[in-house]
């Protein structure tokens, strides 16, 4: 049995297989730009964040239905099992949906009733954080933040910001985030991936309950003794960063940085499917670079978006493997 994880930072769209999106296309008429799992993988060698970015919404575009999204969360999660998942976060992005014509009922409830059978069938717990990009007008966000906060009770408990980081600041999301957090749900946005220590700073104005990536505060020594103090947590994702190339190399990467710092970083997967890991190997990966399984995973508790039960259940877990 492996050791139990805990997963806050993984993308449903971006967990399909090739297989299955080749299948998922076929059903709902969708063109993908390659028609073969050896064309999707070659699509998959980016070349930098913008074009990981610009790819990621062509392939996923082809999720349509809430059969769709229901299927691709208990899937993951019978892959995240195998790696030892107890309890997982994953990220959806509506609005790149809704925009090309899919209801937003059908996202949440796909995406809800996918997160109560995960737990069902595979003993996972999986919660929902959904976000909004950055090329995103306002409006549109704070109507995404409006959707997500009437699904509180259905497992959403975060709100998010992802895509092209450098294309807007946080505070022009402002007003959904405050929608978002009246609504009971916390910020958890993107940062510190393609943009540097300022656009780190530039969330933490926003209060974020934790920061996904946020790597790049390894490079101010002021930036790391606030993320430690405040008790940020980071949802760290190595292999996306090499293969998004926003870090030159395994050797390159600051998480032995962050670690020494004194950080909490959690691991994660990013968009496995894209990146061609899982998350037992995403944590071999990180145990090279300094983080082991059992820190890991007090920052996946600690970071957690979960009510105290679950947390109790998930510490008594964590009690039970690691000591
Ligand atoms: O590593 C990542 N960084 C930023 N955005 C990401 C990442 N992985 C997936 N997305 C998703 O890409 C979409 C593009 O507009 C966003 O919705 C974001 O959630």
């Amino acid at each position: 049995m492996p050791a139990p994880k805990i997963e806050l930072h993984v993308h449903f769209e971006g967990t399909v297989r090739p297989e299955t999106l080749l299948v998922i296309a076929r059903r709902n008429g969708q063109r993908l730009p390659a028609e073969t799992v050896e064309g999707l993988r070659q699509l998959y060698e980016f070349t930098d964040f913008d074009h990981f970015v610009r790819t990621w919404v062509l392939t996923t575009n082809c999720l349509r239905t809430a059969d769709d999204f229901r299927r691709i969360v208990v899937a993951y999660a019978a892959e995240a099992a195998t790696h030892g998942a107890v309890y997982l976060e994953g990220i959806f992005s509506p609005a790149e949906r809704v925009r090309r014509g899919v209801g937003w009922a059908d996202i949440f409830e796909g995406y809800a009733d996918g997160a109560a059978e995960a737990y069902e069938r595979h003993g996972v717990r999986v919660l929902l954080t959904p976000d909004v990009d950055r090329e995103l007008a306002p409006a549109d966000a704070e109507e995404c933040a409006r959707q997500a906060v009437r699904y509180r009770d259905r497992g959403v408990v975060g709100f998010g910001l992802g895509g092209p980081e450098l294309a807007a600041p946080a505070k022009a999301f402002a007003r959904a985030v405050a929608i978002a957090r009246d609504g009971g749900l916390a910020f958890v946005p993107h940062g510190g991936e393609a943009g540097g220590p300022d656009s780190v700073r530039d969330l933490l104005e926003l209060a974020p309950a934790r920061i996904r990536h946020g790597i790049r505060a390894a490079e101010d020594d002021d930036l790391l003794a606030e993320l430690r103090d405040r008790g940020v947590v980071l949802d760290v994702c190595p292999t996306s960063n090499l293969r998004t190339r926003v870090v030159e190399s395994e050797a390159a990467h600051p998480l032995p940085r962050l670690v020494a710092a004194g950080l909490r970083c959690s691991v994660g997967t990013d968009d496995p499917a894209m990146f061609g890991t899982d998350l037992g190997r995403e944590h071999e990966l990180a145990a090279r670079l300094g983080l082991g399984p059992e820190r890991a995973y007090a920052a996946g508790v600690a970071g957690a978006l979960c009510d105290d039960a679950t947390r109790d259940h998930l510490v008594a877990v964590g009690r039970r493997a690691y000591g």
